[in-house]
């Protein structure tokens, strides 16, 4: 059985069609990643799936369960993080509210209290546990969000935005974290997000959404081949040198102040950062590198042009 599954799903809004007759089906253990321009309706559709909104038309199914007709069922194996929204109680210490949570998904005392604990290691939360939510930084408050999204052992996790506005650092313990849960308990992921670097991480599959309708549904590599492998490589060069050409599979896009800095695009499936990186090095001094992340945005627009909509 499929834990997300939708038929022709509609959903209208006054002037708007935000879901626009979308099937897909994802099964358990997967990581998807929900992608698409702003109001291409990702927001709508994970609110179909958890019972927060009524579809027009279609069905749905989360865990098996109509969410309209059973929302309690669907909460009962579904957490759900909404970047812009909390769970939590705004002047409580973070402890009280997992407790509340706790107390409303009538956890067994000894279990929620050991769930909760393994939740706040692994989420480095020791610290803030007496604090008031709305004393938490940013990265803090996401980190108990998705904890509190946890404590029920759940089969299903979405996320909507879990990253949006986090540091780089504390992006990358996000991540980890989800990795490593993934790994332990088979949680299902379905995730939103505008951060290529979530995909790549997370994801082991992509769809795409445009105007409500599915404009792509495969694998990341499968993504990649679509839209073209292209990664971007900034090179800081020791001295001012002419432009680096003839590097084997790349493509010089930028050249700034004399030379110093470079950017090479490089075909990811033809070459490797270290192969450019060994390449560039042998003749030059190589003072700093960075790679940049694909942009979401340039992605989702690829494939619209793909799938014909530009
Ligand atoms: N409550 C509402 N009333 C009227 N229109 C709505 C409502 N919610 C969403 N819409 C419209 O439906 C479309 C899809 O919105 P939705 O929030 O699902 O998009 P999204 O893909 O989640 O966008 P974003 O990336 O900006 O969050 C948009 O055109 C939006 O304006």
């Amino acid at each position: 059985m499929s834990i997300i599954e939708t038929r022709d799903l509609v959903r209208d809004f006054k002037r708007t069609r935000a879901v626009d007759h979308l099937t897909l089906a994802v099964e358990p253990g997967e990581a998807v990643g929900y992608i698409g321009a702003n109001g291409a309706g990702k927001s709508t559709t994970i609110k179909m799936l958890t019972g927060i909104l009524k579809p027009t038309s279609g069905t749905v199914r989360t865990c098996g369960i109509d969410p309209m007709r059973d929302r309690i069922g669907v909460a009962r194996r579904v957490g759900v993080v909404f970047g812009q929204r909390s769970q939590l109680w705004w002047d409580l210490p973070l402890r009280e509210s997992f407790g509340i949570l706790a107390a409303i998904h009538r956890l067994d005392p000894a279990a929620a209290a050991a769930r909760t604990d393994r939740l706040v290691e692994q989420l480095e939360m020791g610290p803030q546990l007496g604090t008031p939510v709305r004393s938490l930084s940013l990265g803090q408050r996401m980190r108990a969000e998705i904890a509190a999204a946890l404590l029920h052992t759940p089969e299903l996790l979405i996320l909507d935005e879990p990253t949006i506005g986090l540091d780089v650092l504390s992006k990358q313990r996000l991540r980890e974290f989800l990795v490593a849960e993934r790994r332990e308990r088979g949680t299902t992921l379905l995730l939103t997000t505008h951060d290529m670097g979530d995909i790549e991480r997370l994801c082991d599959r992509v769809l795409v959404v445009d105007h409500g309708r599915l404009a792509f549904d495969g694998t990341l590599p499968g993504l990649a081949a679509t839209v073209g492998a292209q990664r971007m490589l900034v090179i800081d060069l020791a001295e001012p040198s002419l432009d680096l050409t003839g590097v084997p599979n790349t493509t010089l896009v930028e050249s700034e102040s004399g030379g110093l800095r470079q950017r090479l695009a490089f075909d990811a499936e033809a070459t490797t950062a270290a192969a450019v990186l060994a390449h560039v090095s042998a003749r030059h001094g190589v003072r700093d590198l960075t790679i940049e992340e694909p942009d979401i945005e340039d992605v989702v627009r690829r494939i619209y042009a793909a799938s014909g909509r530009g």
